[in-house]
């Protein structure tokens, strides 16, 4: 293309780090491409949790606006920040290789244990519905802002700990000493992954961005990610979800769960699949949890969760 393909990135240090990975592969590729930082109403809105905003898609939505404007070509997030239905004229385009997909806890030198008061911050309701379910005793209080102001507000907090992505950390070299990982709590559909949205009638850019997709980070986010809509039906509940491909005996491996806010209800399921059974999965898996008494606390979740 002759003229520069146009980025588009929210203006945090991750978003930006994001951005500039994109702008890297293309520049590889022969491309030139400018970078275009866009302010976003979920970086604004610090004093509401996420949830109350009641829209899921509070950081994407201003970059899906730019697009559709014709400010950028590209928008670059994210992917479990990204609602699971895009906005009509605005297509995935490309997956990059995933990265680190765990949760961990930054703490201060004291781990949790069951018994033990332990007070946490997290703003997902994910993260606090698992939390609470393995240590029903302890306080999870409410922390908001970017990955580099929730670790500013952690040190200056009571708190013994805080949870983040692990991705999301060494992105951007903030990864601390004091870390653990959480490896029994299941990541955010998509977590660790990135994701390309472009224009759907950009035929030319399509064909570009196709070259630094990934299939295997593709094919288990679809499956993550159908799983999540298959259970919401458009709200912001506590649900996560895990695939991953198995090379040595070609096999897909899945976890999903969801839980009642206060994590005293938990569905978790588990599935092996070969990797052709691959497109229908997640909503397989979602289907089997409704059907055994999901479908009752989704509802709940509805009304819990509603303005
Ligand atoms: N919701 C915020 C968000 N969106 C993406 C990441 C990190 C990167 C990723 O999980 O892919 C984070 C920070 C976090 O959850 O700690």
């Amino acid at each position: 293309m002759n003229k520069p393909i146009r980025i588009g990135t929210r203006d945090s240090e991750l978003a930006m780090w994001q951005a500039q990975t994109v702008e890297k592969l293309l520049t590889n590729l022969g491309h030139n491409v400018t970078l275009v930082p866009v302010k976003s109403t979920g970086d604004i809105i610090l004093d509401k949790p996420l949830y109350e905003l009641g829209i899921t898609g509070v950081f994407t939505k201003t970059l899906d606006v730019a697009l559709l404007k014709d400010e950028i070509d590209v928008a670059v997030h994210s992917m479990k920040d990204v609602p699971t239905a895009l906005p009509q004229g605005i297509t995935q385009s490309a997956v990059l290789q995933r990265g680190n997909t765990k949760d961990i806890l930054v703490h201060k030198g004291l781990l949790p244990e069951k018994n033990a008061p332990y007070k946490i911050a997290t703003s997902s309701l994910r993260r606090k519905a698992q939390w609470l379910h393995k240590f029903g005793n302890h306080e999870v209080d409410d922390l908001r802002g970017n990955v580099n102001s929730r670790l500013r507000k952690l040190a200056e907090s009571d708190w013994n700990g805080a949870i983040f992505a692990s991705a999301g950390l060494e992105r951007i070299n903030l990864l601390p000493q004091d870390y653990t990982e959480l490896d029994w709590m299941i990541p955010a559909p998509a977590q660790g992954a990135i994701v390309v949205v472009s224009r759907t009638d950009d035929a030319e850019l399509l064909d570009i961005l196709c070259q630094i997709n990934d299939i295997e980070t593709e094919i288990t986010t679809y499956i993550e990610r159908q799983f999540l809509r298959t259970l919401e039906g458009g709200c912001t509940a506590p649900i996560g979800a895990i695939a991953q491909y198995n090379e040595h005996d070609d096999t897909i491996h899945f976890k999903g769960i969801l839980l009642s806010l206060d994590g005293k209800q938990k569905f978790e399921i588990q599935k092996d699949v070969p990797i052709d059974e691959w497109k229908k999965l997640g909503f397989f898996a979602a289907k089997e949890i409704l059907e055994n008494g999901g479908e009752t606390l989704m509802k709940e979740l509805k009304e819990q969760l509603k303005k």
